[in-house]
């Protein structure tokens, strides 16, 4: 599974400006014949939680149109980060995917909302889970804060998945936890993590990057690119099962101690 990480600066409140950076990136990393091209959190207004009602994406529409049509164009898997939606009900942070048809097989409403950065008070917490295939590959996603909640990566790879994509807005300050938790749920669920985290600032915090692509033995595939462009690399999905074959984790859990 060829990836393109996309570790691009966003324009607070300013969508339009953010859909056409996106357009040009997803053409852009298209080019490299890659299989799956990932995009970072909240990428088309940031975090302007106080314009949502004028800035968030209505259903996502505008969205799955941009990914399901570049996505059919240019034969292309797109995992879109994610994006402010407007919904019947409020507002979430959501995260759609695109297959090499165009069509959009899953989408998913972050569902730990960080108050350090005021999600809870704009946005509504997402319900369920998100386990999808790409290319046949069984995928989970999950956003930014989510990470930090081991028992969620846990449920995505208990149902299936291999490679987990983990879009973000992490900030500068706390860099080193991304990196650390990251790793850890590598190593410790024995699966790819695709994270993508974005560059630049906005009026509350700076961010550097250090989107991270890590192998399930925690081998850093990408790492320390602190600079805005795309990121490629290569991931070998056998190395799943032999992880696994090798420590047996999912085996030897102890589901009777837990709960
Ligand atoms: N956008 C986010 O969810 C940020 C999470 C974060 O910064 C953290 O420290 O956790």
């Amino acid at each position: 599974m060829k990836i393109a990480i996309v570790q691009m600066d966003i324009i607070f409140g300013e969508p339009e400006k953010n859909f056409a950076h996106v357009e040009q990136y997803i053409k852009e990393a298209a080019k490299e014949n890659v299989d799956v091209i990932v995009l970072p959190e909240m990428w088309n207004t940031g975090y302007a939680l106080e314009r949502l009602d004028e800035l968030a994406d209505q259903n996502g529409e505008k969205t799955q149109d941009l990914i399901s049509r570049l996505a059919q164009v240019h034969q292309v898997n797109i995992v879109a980060g994610s994006v402010s939606t407007k919904k019947e009900d409020g507002f979430y942070n959501t995260m759609y995917i695109a297959n090499r048809n165009g069509e959009i097989i899953a989408d998913y409403d972050k569902a730990h909302l960080f108050k350090l950065m005021d999600e809870h008070k704009y946005l509504n917490p997402g319900q369920k889970m998100n386990v999808f295939e790409i290319d046949g590959i069984k995928c989970g996603g999950m956003i930014c804060y989510d990470l930090r909640f081991p028992e969620w990566t846990r449920k995505h790879t208990l149902s299936g998945a291999q490679v987990m994509f983990i879009p973000a807005e992490w900030p500068k300050a706390r860099i080193d936890h991304w990196k650390i938790l990251l790793q850890a749920r590598a190593i410790e669920n024995q699966c790819f993590i695709v994270a993508v985290n974005r560059v630049g600032a906005d009026p509350n915090n700076a961010f550097n990057g250090h989107s991270m692509v890590i192998a399930p033995w925690g081998d850093l595939l990408i790492c320390n690119k602190t600079e805005e462009g795309i990121f490629y690399t290569e991931l070998d999905i056998n190395q799943v099962s032999r992880v696994r074959k090798e420590i047996p984790v999912y085996e030897d859990r102890r589901v009777d101690l837990y709960n």
